[in-house]
């Protein structure tokens, strides 16, 4: 039998091609995507990073081992230092300030995945938790190999691309998949993890989708 993390990736997997395929990230690619569509992206994320180093935090704190208390507090500490680092620097080039990234908030989907991952990781199992946040992870190294390749003729975009599709993150991301091969999950929770792992991965497409169509809260 395959590996609980491939059994993962096997489920999600149409919904990651589609989200190769999404305009967004075509756009990142070839350079097209409107600044509006980037600048809208950076800031939401900039939500949802303090919500997802919470839960890396939590999930660290709950963990039944103690090397995934390492490895979680550790990559929650890093969600917190290198992204708001990128972030810094992306905010300044795009010309956003601290301010507007209040001001704007988290808009529904950053509110709707944040919220979702929250709830998992704090009262979901330990394996559900894992699961939960594996997209942002494996996703993420996908996304950053594809367009790796195919690179971005804008300086700004292309910086983003690197971040991702580097050498160090891939080590990051295989840590997590170790940590998801381990666990032990029974048959019951096993069909939970695959509908969260699922969940977030559509979550992930619907991000860069809010960002492309520029989605505000309705009222
Ligand atoms: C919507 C959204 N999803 C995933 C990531 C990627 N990401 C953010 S923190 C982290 C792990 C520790 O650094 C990873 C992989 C992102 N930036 N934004």
């Amino acid at each position: 039998m395959c590996t609980l993390s491939q059994r993962l990736w096997d489920a999600a997997r149409p919904t990651y091609e589609q989200i190769l395929d999404h305009p967004f990230l075509l756009g990142l690619a070839d350079g097209s995507l409107p600044r509006e569509a980037f600048r809208y992206f950076i800031v939401q994320d900039s939500h949802y990073l303090r919500a997802y180093s919470r839960c890396l935090a939590l999930l660290g704190a709950r963990s039944p081992q103690e090397e995934p208390v390492r490895m979680f507090s550790l990559h929650a500490a890093n969600a917190v230092d290198v992204e708001r680092e990128l972030h810094a620097s992306l905010l300044g080039d795009l010309q956003i300030t601290e301010d507007d990234v209040e001001r704007t908030g988290a808009l529904p989907t950053t509110t709707a995945y944040t919220s979702y991952l929250t709830a998992v990781c704090a009262t979901g199992s330990w394996a559900e938790g894992v699961a939960a946040v594996l997209p942002c992870y494996w996703v993420y190294r996908e996304v950053g190999r594809t367009l790796l390749e195919r690179s971005s003729p804008d300086p700004l975009y292309a910086r983003w691309i690197e971040t991702y599709g580097s050498p160090e993150f891939d080590a990051v991301v295989d840590q997590v998949i170790a940590v998801t091969d381990r666990l032990e999950a029974a048959a019951g929770e096993e069909q939970r993890c695959l509908t969260h792992f699922t969940t977030t991965t559509r979550y992930e497409w619907m991000f860069w989708d809010a960002a492309w169509r520029g989605l505000v809260w309705p009222v």
